[in-house]
């Protein structure tokens, strides 16, 4: 039997508590290396918390969270607010909080798909493009997990869908792992291996389809997206390797 690569994060039995509310509970996933895996889940699920319990700015009420040693996490937030009267271009925005060459500047921008923008305002970009640069900034830590909380917010769903192509497309080039927030299942899964649906507990999980399909996320989300889920699939033309199990249902028993 080949051995099995051990995973970036392991989380066990996670519960979080804030004040008199179990926000989290029974909470159990691994990420491996390479893999994208994305959460879902309503307003209020949690989702959010759990992204944060990972990075360590909440503490777990039970169970534990391990992260290999010395893993580099590159982390994209929802949105950032710059005051629109600091002129700031987006070169020098990439090197706060550290220095950076222009050539690992340049690399960055090209990663995501903006070459030319490195002397443009910040206050000037699109959206879509402020997440771009976002998205170079967490690459810059040269991550083994990119953690993404709700990327996509305030982009339509076409510019949701190229952001998430630009994810598949920065994985295969640097073979980091990602973990990423959404509640626009028929927008991500495209892009993801795995879907976690969450509800303060893991309601179910396995591939996009077999989560879409799963009355746990229909009681939840209802039926209505399976049109858009047809528009923005793609077939994935690489085979997923054996490294790590890639459960496929959420009534099989073990750790996703
Ligand atoms: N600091 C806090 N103080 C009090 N309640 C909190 C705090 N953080 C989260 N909560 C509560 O925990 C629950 C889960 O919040 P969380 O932000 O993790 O959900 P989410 O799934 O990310 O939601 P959304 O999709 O709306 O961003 C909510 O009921 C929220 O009100």
């Amino acid at each position: 039997m080949r051995d099995i690569a051990p995973p970036l994060i392991a989380v066990r039995n996670l519960g979080v508590r804030i004040g008199t509310l179990d926000v989290l509970r029974n909470v159990d996933l691994e990420i491996h290396p390479g893999e994208i895996v994305t959460i879902v889940g309503p307003n209020g699920s949690g989702k959010s918390t759990l992204v944060r319990a990972i990075v360590g700015a909440v503490r777990p009420h039970t169970g534990t969270i391990t992260r290999s040693p010395a893993l580099r996490i590159g982390y994209v937030p929802q949105k950032l607010h710059i005051d629109p009267t600091l002129p700031i271009t987006v070169a020098r925005f990439l090197c706060l909080p550290t220095r950076r060459t222009a050539d690992q500047i340049a690399g960055a921008l090209n990663t995501v798909g903006l070459p030319d923008l490195h002397k443009r305002q910040m206050s000037a970009l699109s959206g879509g493009q402020m997440q771009r640069v976002l998205l170079a900034r967490a690459l810059l830590e040269a991550p083994d997990l990119l953690l993404l909380d709700e990327p996509t917010q305030g982009l339509d769903q076409r510019g949701s869908a190229a952001f998430y192509h630009q994810i598949e497309d920065v994985r295969a080039r640097l073979g980091c792992a990602v973990l990423m927030v959404s509640h626009e299942l028929h927008v991500v899964m495209s892009a993801s291996d795995r879907v976690i649906c969450l509800n303060g507990h893991v309601c179910c999980h396995g591939t996009p389809e077999v989560v879409a399909t799963a009355p746990e996320y229909r009681a939840l989300f209802g039926t209505g997206t399976q049109g858009a889920l047809a528009l923005y699939r793609h077939t994935h033309d690489h085979a997923h390797d054996d490294d790590h199990p890639q459960p496929g249902h959420h009534h099989e028993d073990h750790a996703i």
